[in-house]
């Protein structure tokens, strides 16, 4: 068989009972599933939400915290329970589990970005478990990754997963919210994600959740866009992350074996950078990088806006708005220099780079 690298998400409702403990009975599944599909010879991470629903019972309160300072202690709480559960279950199948919590600003630092690629993937050639959440006690409402759907979908195009696996409390989707409609009909297969996906996809499920069928739906889209298919679902006993991989698994299928990774600068480029300028090219340039695939020459830009070093990201407008995001080999005032010789009509300096952006460092929008 294939090794593939699959990245299973594991939904609060699927670890943890509505009154904030630890579902000892599901905790187990998930991990004799786990152990059986390392077995079978593939690499596993693991993203697991529930550090809120495991502790906010432990703090006092009654349910769920809404406040970002009680999912803040609720989460710190939760979390080291969480760990210490799946540590004991772990053990009896000699896995050992890597505790990673992460935050969004660990991914909008490229240094960062690349640090957490090369951790997980050390820990992955050593045969250990990473466990992945958000660093939620630490994290800020502004910045953060908005739920475990998104972050397990940035953490599969990060490593180059071969599939996401999001477990959840229902077996796939519907065309409605099954627990508001009967009438409601289980989709086996979505080949890609549309408006009118998102739109059926409505309304938060369980109690301890958070985003409900919306937020894995716009998370697997992500996915998708980074050449990694979904399946969302659900399933009991050893077998059953198995019987995912190899088609029979209760729930969704999104997506195929035909879409195409995106390199990590690209990802990068296009989730994570923080964009420090614009620039505006003409018509031949815009359909070199459009149509073309080529890189972005000084010859078709005409304005230069904003403050950038070489090496930032900025945004590049053609004639009707923005065509797409890419990182620069020259700084701002260097590019505004070539713009203004050329306006003068004065021999352009040489430069040792010919290209302001390379093709390789360039996403289309
Ligand atoms: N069209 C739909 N198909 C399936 N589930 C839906 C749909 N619309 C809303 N939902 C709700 O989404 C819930 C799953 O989301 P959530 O509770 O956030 O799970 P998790 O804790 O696993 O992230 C389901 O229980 C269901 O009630
Ligand atoms: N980081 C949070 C989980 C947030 C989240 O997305 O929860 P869920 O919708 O259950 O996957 C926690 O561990 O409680």
């Amino acid at each position: 068989m294939e090794k593939k690298r699959i990245v299973v998400k594991i939904g609060s409702s699927s670890l943890t009972d509505s009154k904030g403990a630890i579902d000892q009975s599901k905790l187990s599944d998930h991990i004799a599933s786990i152990a059986n599909l390392r077995n079978s010879g593939h690499e596993v991470l693991l993203v697991s939400s529930g550090a809120v629903a495991a502790g906010f019972a432990k703090l006092g309160y009654p349910t769920r915290p809404v406040t970002l300072k009680g999912k803040q202690a609720a989460a710190a709480v939760g979390q080291s329970l969480l760990i210490q559960s799946y540590n004991e279950q772990l053990s009896k199948y000699g896995m050992v589990p890597a505790q990673v919590l992460i935050t969004r600003n660990d991914f909008s630092k490229r240094d960062r970005y690349r640090n957490a690629y090369s951790t997980l993937t050390e820990l992955l050639e050593r045969n250990i478990l990473p466990i992945i959440n958000e660093n939620d006690t630490v994290s800020v409402e502004e910045l953060t990754f908005g739920d475990n759907d998104m972050l397990s979908s940035l953490v599969s195009g990060l490593i180059h997963a071969d599939q996401l696996i999001i477990l959840t409390d229902i077996n796939g989707v519907y065309d409605k919210n099954p627990k508001e409609d009967q009438s409601a009909k289980r989709i086996d297969y979505l080949p890609e994600i549309t408006e009118e996906w998102k739109n059926a996809a409505k309304g938060t499920g369980s109690k301890v959740g958070t985003g409900g069928m919306k937020s894995k739906l716009i998370a697997a889209e992500t996915a998708l866009s980074l050449g990694v298919k979904v399946f969302i679902g659900k399933g009991t006993g050893e077998n059953k992350l198995i019987d995912i991989i190899e088609g029979k698994g209760d729930g969704t299928y999104i997506g195929s074996d035909a879409l195409t990774s995106i390199n990590s600068n690209r990802q990068w480029i296009a989730l994570h950078s923080t964009v420090q300028g614009s620039l505006y090219v003409d018509e031949g340039a815009e359909m070199a990088l459009v149509n073309n695939g080529s890189s972005l020459l000084p010859a078709g830009i005409y304005k230069v806006e904003g403050i950038f070093e070489k090496g930032n990201v900025v945004e590049v407008f053609g004639i009707n708005g923005i065509i797409g995001k890419g990182e620069v080999l020259y700084s701002s005032e260097e590019l505004k220099n070539i713009i203004t010789q050329r306006a003068e009509e004065k021999r352009i300096e040489k430069h040792p780079k010919l290209e302001v952006i390379h093709r390789d460092r360039w996403v289309k929008i």
